[in-house]
């Protein structure tokens, strides 16, 4: 069975991914068996240069293959900001608070109390010889300068599904997966190394 590290040290993420690929057979393991690695360097200008930079980078750390996700929230009324710097929004060692913090601020400042948004997910898988593959998905709501919900991570609780009258913070881990930007491109990623791993 094929061994494929989860390569994010963001706990909400690794929650999704595991879930969605209970069904796939590969061995997932988590980053934190192999103590406390350094951060890969994620300063490439899109979601998918940084999953491949976060694939190879843990890929060389752990001499195994590699799982990693680079994601975010694009905000129409913020000329598609935070995007790639949604984990910093409010600086780099900003949290979820910080950063949803500084979401409501900056919507207040274009005197708005919401604006559409998309959650973006690049996925890369990295082989041991180096060999790669990748995939994106994209989810679209609304981002509103109030929370809801206690489920999910990061912007959830302020990202509003309109057709389900909830907040991401309000679904299920499964319901989320359904429909979410990471979910939709797990469910690529899950086709694509069921052809690679044949
Ligand atoms: O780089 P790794 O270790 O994977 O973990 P990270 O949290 O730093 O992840 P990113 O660099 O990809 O930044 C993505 C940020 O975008 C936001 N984000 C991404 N997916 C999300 C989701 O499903 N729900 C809520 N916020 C999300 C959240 O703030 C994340 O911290
Ligand atoms: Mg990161």
């Amino acid at each position: 069975m094929k061994k494929i590290i989860v390569a994010t040290k963001n706990q909400g993420k690794i929650k999704e991914m595991i879930t969605a690929f209970k069904n796939l057979d590969v061995e997932l393991h988590s980053l934190s068996e192999f103590g406390n690695l350094p951060d890969a360097i994620e300063d490439g200008s899109t979601f998918a240069e940084n999953a491949l930079k976060k694939a190879s980078f843990y890929a060389k750390q752990t001499n195994c293959a590699c799982l990693a996700d680079d994601s975010g929230l694009e905000i129409d009324v913020l000329g598609g900001a935070p995007g790639i710097y949604s984990a910093r929004f409010a600086g780099y060692h900003a949290d979820d608070s910080a950063n949803n913090k500084k979401m409501v601020e900056e919507l207040a400042k274009k005197n708005v109390s919401s604006s559409p948004a998309h959650y973006v997910c690049a996925l890369a898988f990295v082989d041991t010889d180096g060999s790669s593959l990748s995939c994106e998905g994209r989810c679209s709501g609304i981002i509103r300068n109030f929370a809801c919900g206690e489920g999910g991570f990061g912007y959830d609780p302020y990202f509003y599904l309109p057709n389900l009258d909830k907040t991401m913070a309000e679904i299920t881990l499964t319901e989320k997966n359904a429909i979410s930007h990471r979910g939709l491109a797990l469910k690529n990623m899950e086709n694509i190394l069921r052809g690679y791993l044949k």
